[in-house]
Order: structure tokens, then sequence, then C-alpha cells
């Protein structure tokens, strides 16, 4: 995307065998999200003020400070050239940087519009769409996270005042963990146990205002605060996760969030038809924008490490000439061009969900329920899958660029710093595994009944060819038919649940039994979520997708993300006996062939991400490929550098030398 100087990796870009400016077209999605991200991706890179590099540089309130100048400034020209709500949020995905407005956008105002009533929203949402209200979403507290009915904190009914009294009754009931609570937000969505009449009915959100608009003091009742610093110096360091106390503060009961329960001016708690788990529908949400958030982060990381990967050289000269660059070695490509592979399953797989959940939205709004369970197993299963290989594959780029990906100018190490908590919030990955697992199991126990498993388990439908169908793969070339991959992943995942649910059925007591079994349920649930994602990325080659050899690049990049899924998983697929040995080492075979058929066109595949050089902050990512002058000329600018003799040279360095001089003297 950069334009200027020599181009180091022209030579590579010319080997690609594909239209790259249509490729660029199917990552965004459409011709008009192209447009859009291009245009605020140069907008971004372009302006000064959204400089990233000195931020390891920075101390935490420096560092803090700057976020909230680059927040205003975003605002600032959000309003000045009149930015979209799309414009807006690509704006604030390019600056880079973690803030309070990722939670006041990404989490606040979904909360009231998901689980506020009308007139709710229409009081709310203007002022936290004009920022005239900070929000954030405060669920987690110090003893309970994972286990959302566990929460402590309570919001009593006091029907002499018509209000309802929030108070942190213990210490583990503090908040702890919400991103802007800690400096920045005026209000939040607060969870808290809803007591009526001395009846407990559950976790409800109530809004709460937490500090004066005035002066930005934290109101009567309420101690807030940061909670210190985080993995990485710069990093996730710029969000101000917070601590929150409420010492019996009184909110008025219009503030109680109240689409799936009200609470009456006489303290009569009505259930509405809206069901109950609405109340988590924020996380719902939230699951499936992170998936096509990893997509991104991904993306990003093997952008950076398959540039470096044509760029650097090691051994293999011949004759005087040039080394082998070290894209060429299969063992770089075995671990480089899945991570390229799944980039792109994650994106087709992230386009999926949102219009899954553009769907349920629709029909929760016509109180059609029945698709909410399907929805909060593929958000929760997907948003498992898709973080913790893109956390686990941030560092594997790391050591795809040896040692130079240990410095900070690579960018690696931050982009994992940053990332690596997604695998923890909004659900910790294992945690969310055992949901899709209760839905399997239930799933499965239905098979039978005559009700029809639909969706993402529609395929269970067809239990008895599953369970005993043999792989028809005699051939390298078999492990290219979508149909033979498709089925030994079916297979595997319907095998997997079903033998778990058989050593389920041996317990007498099914929670018991679901606690002993939890790891294989965990790997059924995996099993299950590979199979979507491979599914989806067939599906996406069924459209039509113009431009010269576009397609073609996209089944190869399915096929490897497949096989090298099966081949990682050669375990599970055996001892189900969804396939042979030999069958396996077919794979084997077609996935090293494969891998010589991304090598020529890799550059070209990470080019189609469009990733401006200011996005990627990598120097061994440049897109002109000029990495050793700029890692040379960035070393000179380390502080550390300021001075030829460091500081603390007369009070540590020389009496220590003295010493061993006069020691050797003697
Ligand atoms: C542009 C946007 C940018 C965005 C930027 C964001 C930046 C990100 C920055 C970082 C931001 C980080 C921000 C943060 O981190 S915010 C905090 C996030 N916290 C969590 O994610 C907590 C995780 N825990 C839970 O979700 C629950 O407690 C679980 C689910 C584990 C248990 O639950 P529970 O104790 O109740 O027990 P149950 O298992 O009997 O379940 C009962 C029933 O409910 C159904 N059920 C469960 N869950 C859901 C659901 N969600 N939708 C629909 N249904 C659901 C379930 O299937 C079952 O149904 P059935 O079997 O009875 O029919
Ligand atoms: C950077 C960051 C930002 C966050 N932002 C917010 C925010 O804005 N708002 C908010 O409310 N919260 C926020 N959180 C909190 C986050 O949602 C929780 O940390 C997360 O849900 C995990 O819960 P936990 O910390 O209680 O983990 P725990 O549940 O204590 O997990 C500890 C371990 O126990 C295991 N475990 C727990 N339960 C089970 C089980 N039933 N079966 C098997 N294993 C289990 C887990 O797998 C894990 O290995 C944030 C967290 C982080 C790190």
């Amino acid at each position: 995307m950069e334009g200027g100087g020599v181009d180091h990796l022209a030579e590579e870009r010319q080997k690609s065998r594909f239209d790259v400016d249509e490729m660029k077209i199917v990552w965004a999605g459409s011709r008009h999200a192209f447009e859009v991200s291009d245009r605020v991706a140069r907008l971004v890179a372009s302006d000064p003020a959204f400089r990233k590099d000195n931020r390891n540089l920075l101390s935490r309130k420096e560092l803090f400070k700057n976020t909230l100048r680059k927040a205003a400034y975003a605002w600032k020209r959000i309003m000045e050239l009149r930015l979209t709500e799309e414009e807006a949020a690509k704006l604030r995905f390019f600056i880079d940087e973690p803030a309070y407005t990722d939670l006041h956008w990404g989490m606040f105002v979904p909360a009231i519009k998901g689980q506020g009533t009308e007139e709710q929203q229409q009081k709310w949402l203007p002022l936290a769409y004009k920022m005239q209200i900070i929000g954030c979403y405060a669920q987690t507290e110090l003893g309970h996270g994972s286990n959302v009915q566990g929460l402590e904190t309570t919001a009593t009914f006091d029907p002499q005042t018509d209000e309802f009294i929030i108070n942190s009754p213990t210490l583990t009931s503090s908040k702890w963990w919400p991103g802007g609570l800690g400096k920045v937000s005026t209000h939040a969505v607060a969870y808290a146990r809803l007591i009526v009449n001395g009846q407990d009915h559950g976790v409800h959100g109530f809004i709460v205002q937490l500090r004066s608009l005035d002066d930005h003091m934290p109101l009567p009742g309420i101690t807030v605060g940061d909670i210190g610093m985080k993995f990485g110096s710069g990093a996730y360091n710029t969000m101000d996760n917070g601590v929150l106390r409420f010492d019996h503060v009184r909110i008025p009961r219009n503030q109680m969030l109240m689409r799936v329960l009200q609470v009456t001016r006489e303290g009569k708690v009505v259930q509405s038809d809206v069901p109950r788990q609405l109340i988590y529908g924020t996380m719902v949400y939230v699951r499936q924008t992170i998936v096509s958030d990893a997509s991104s982060a991904l993306s990003r990381a093997v952008c950076i490490a398959t540039r470096y990967s044509a760029v650097r050289r090691q051994f293999g000269s011949q004759k005087g000439g040039p080394e082998t660059q070290v894209i060429d070695y299969k063992t770089q490509q075995s671990r480089l061009f899945p991570l390229l592979a799944s980039a792109y399953a994650f994106r087709f797989v992230g386009e999926w969900l949102k219009w899954l959940y553009t769907d349920v939205t629709q029909r929760l709004q016509a109180n059609d329920f029945s698709t909410l369970p399907e929805a909060h197993a593929c958000t929760a299963g997907l948003k498992s899958l898709t973080t913790s290989a893109t956390a686990d594959a941030i560092e594997e780029c790391r050591k795809l660029c040896g040692g130079h990906g240990y410095l900070t100018s690579s960018g690696l190490p931050e982009l994992f710093a940053v990332y690596i908590p997604a695998c923890t919030y909004e659900g910790d990955n294992t945690v969310l595994l055992l949901q899709v697992a209760r839905f399997l199991m239930k799933t499965v126990s239905q098979l039978g009944s005559g009700k029809q498993p639909v969706g993402s388990t529609a395929y269970m439908s067809r239990a008895e060819h599953l369970m005993q169908c043999r792989c028809s793969a005699q051939r390298v070339e078999d492990w290219l038919k979508p149909d033979v991959v498709l089925e030994a992943f079916e297979a595997r995942a319907l095998r997997m649940s079903v033998a778990c649910a058989q050593n389920l059925s041996k317990f007498s007591n099914p929670e018991e039994g679901f606690a002993e079994l939890s790891a294989d349920l965990a790997e059924a649930a995996i099993a299950h979520c590979q199979l979507i994602v491979v599914s989806k990325f067939v599906e996406k080659l069924q459209q039509d997708i113009p431009g010269q050899g576009v397609k073609q690049q996209l089944q190869t990049l399915c096929f490897v993300y497949s096989l090298h899924l099966l081949h990682k998983h050669q375990g599970d697929f055996l001892s189900t006996g969804c396939i042979t040995p030999k069958q396996a080492s077919l794979a084997n075979e077609q996935l090293r062939s494969l891998y010589s058929q991304v090598r020529p066109n890799a550059i070209a595949l990470v080019d189609a991400f469009n990733y401006t050089d200011h996005y990627l902050g990598s120097v061994l990512g440049r897109y002109d490929g000029n990495v050793y002058p700029t890692l040379y000329e960035d070393a000179w600018k380390d502080p550390l550098n300021d001075s030829v003799v460091p500081d603390g040279y007369h009070e540590y360095l020389r009496p220590v030398l003295k010493q061993q001089l006069r020691n050797a003297r003697l």
C-alpha cells in the first residue's frame, strides 16, 4: 500500500499469479468496505497526531495522557469530517491503541441497546452517541469473572423512595477489570443482584453515574481507580482497567435496564416474554466482533513474518551467489503458510458470524428467540478457537522472524502483549468451550427424538451415515475434494461428541459426569468449531469470486487450512476411525505440495490485507522490504544511545572496572 523508494520485494510481487486488487476486495468484504478502509487507513497514517512509534518509551502516566489526547483528537476529526459510524469505527481501528472508547462504543452502547427498553434507549443513547456521557461495562468483580451468577454486588429496591441501592458488600464484590472505568467513565452499566422484598432475582444491569459531569470527581459513595500495570510496557496499559466500590449508592428505579425484567413502582417483579439469557446479549455481540478482530491481528503478524521471511537469507549460497531466502525452507513454509491460511479462514468465518448475529438480532426484535442458543454456542466457540489460535500464531510469527522478531521495532512483542488477553476477556476460552460442549451434548441427546438439528449442527442429522462412513481418499489428489475433507471433519466432530455423550451416560449425576469429562468435552467442542471454520471457507468458495486467479488462491488456502488441521489433530481423526494412517500420510503429502503453490503468491497474499506501514508498525514488515538500513538507523534513536558513555558509568561501572584493574596489578 506504500509508495516511494526502492521496492526490495518487487521481484516477489511479480511472481504472483492472481489479481491482488480483487483479492483486497474479497478480504475487505466488499468494494465499499475496501474503499472506506483504504481511505481511513491513509488518513490515519498521514496524520502525525496518530504517531505510535514512541509508545514504548512513555511512562504509564504519559502513555495514558497520550491516549486521551489521541481519542479526543480522533473525536474532533470524526465531527469535522462528519464521518459515518462505519468510518468512525475504522478510524478507531487504524489508530491502533486500546482506549476507553472501545468499551464506550463496543459494550456500553450495545448493552443499553440490547437490554434497555425503548424509553431507556431514547433517554441514554443520544447522550452516549454525542459523548456527553462516557460509559463502561462493569460486570467482573475481584472474586468472580467467569461465574456471572456468582457476582456479589447488590441492587436493593427501596419502595419508599422508588430507588435502587447499589452496594458492594464484600471486598471480593469490588468491580475489577472493566476497561475505561479506572480514570475516564462518567457512567457504567453495572451488573448487580436484584433484590426486591428480600428476594434475590439474579444478576441484572443498572446504569450508574460514577463521576460528576462538572469536575469528574467520583460521586458520593463511589470509590474508583485504576487496577495497575498489565503485561508488557506499552501495550494494553493505554487502557484504564478499573476497580469500583459502591457504598449504598442510590439510583432512580428507571435506571435498571428493564427489557428482560421489570420492577414496578409498587415493587412488583414482572418477567417480560424476552428470555433471561438476553442479559448476556452484549457478550454475544462482542464475542462476534472479537472473531473478526482475530483475523485482523493474525493477518498483521503473518504479513510481518511473510515479508521478512522473503527478505531474510541464511545458508545455501551457491558459487558466491545469494543465500537462500528463509521463506524457501519447507519448515518455514509449514509453520507460516497455515497461519496465512488461518487469517483468511477466520476472516470468512467472521463474516458469516456477523451475518448470523444480524439475523438473530432481527429475530429477537420480532420476538423469535429460537436461534439464540445457536448464536451463543457459535460466538462462544469461535471466539475461543480464533483467539487461542491467533495468540499462538503471533508468538510463532515472532519466532519465524528469528532474533529480530524479539525487537520492539518488529511490532510483534507489542501485538502479542495487546492481543493475548483476548483469550481471557469476554469469557475465558476454556469456559466458553464448555458452553459449546453443553450445547453439543444437548443436541446429541435429542438425536432420534424427531427434533432435527439445524444451523451449525445440521451435519448431526446425518448421524447414522457419519458414525460408520469410511473416508474415500485413495490418492493424494482426493484430498483436494471439498466433500472428502468436509466429511472427514464432520465424522470426527460427531464421533467425538457422541463418545462424550456415551461416557456421560455412565454417570448417575450428569453434572458430576460433565465435570469429570470436561477435558474431553472441550476437545469435542474444538473439533466442532474447526468444522464450522472449514465449512464456512468451503461455502465462501461456492460464491462468485471475480478476479484472475483469486478463487484458485483461496481454494489453495482453504485446503492448506483444512489439511494442516487434519495433520495437527491426526490423533483425533485416526482414533475415531475417520481416516486411516495411509490416508493421513496422503493428506500430508498433499499439504506439502500446496505449500509450493502458496510460495510464489505469499507476498501478494499478504499485500491483499492492504495494511499501511503505520498500521503494521513493524520495521521487519515494511512494504518495501527495506529492513536492514531501517533497523540500523532505528537502533541509534534509542534513548540509551543519546550519550556514548551511559548515565551511571561514573557511579557503577568505573569503580568496578578500576577494582578489576587494581586486582589484576596486585
Ligand atoms: C466495534 C466493536 C469493538 C468492540 C471492542 C471490544 C473491545 C474488547 C475489549 C475487551 C472487552 C472485555 C470485556 C469483558 O471481558 S466483559 C466480561 C465478560 N465476561 C464473561 O464473558 C463471563 C463469562 N461467563 C459467562 O458468560 C457465563 O457465566 C457462563 C455462560 C459461563 C455461565 O452462565 P450461567 O452461570 O448462567 O450458567 P449456564 O451455563 O447454566 O447457562 C444458563 C443458560 O444460559 C445460556 N447462556 C449462557 N450464556 C449465554 C449467552 N451469552 N447468550 C445466550 N445464552 C447464554 C446457556 O446456554 C444456558 O442455556 P440453557 O442450556 O439453560 O438453555
Ligand atoms: C484485559 C482485560 C480486559 C477486561 N475488560 C473487562 C471489562 O471491560 N468488563 C468486565 O466486566 N470484565 C472485563 N474483564 C474481565 C474478564 O471478562 C474476565 O477476566 C474473564 O471473563 C475471565 O474470568 P476470571 O478472571 O474470573 O477467570 P477465572 O474463571 O478465575 O479463570 C481462572 C482459570 O479457571 C478456569 N475455570 C474457571 N471456571 C471453570 C470451569 N467452570 N470449568 C473449568 N475451568 C474453569 C479457567 O479456564 C482459567 O484457567 C477484562 C479482563 C481482561 C484481562
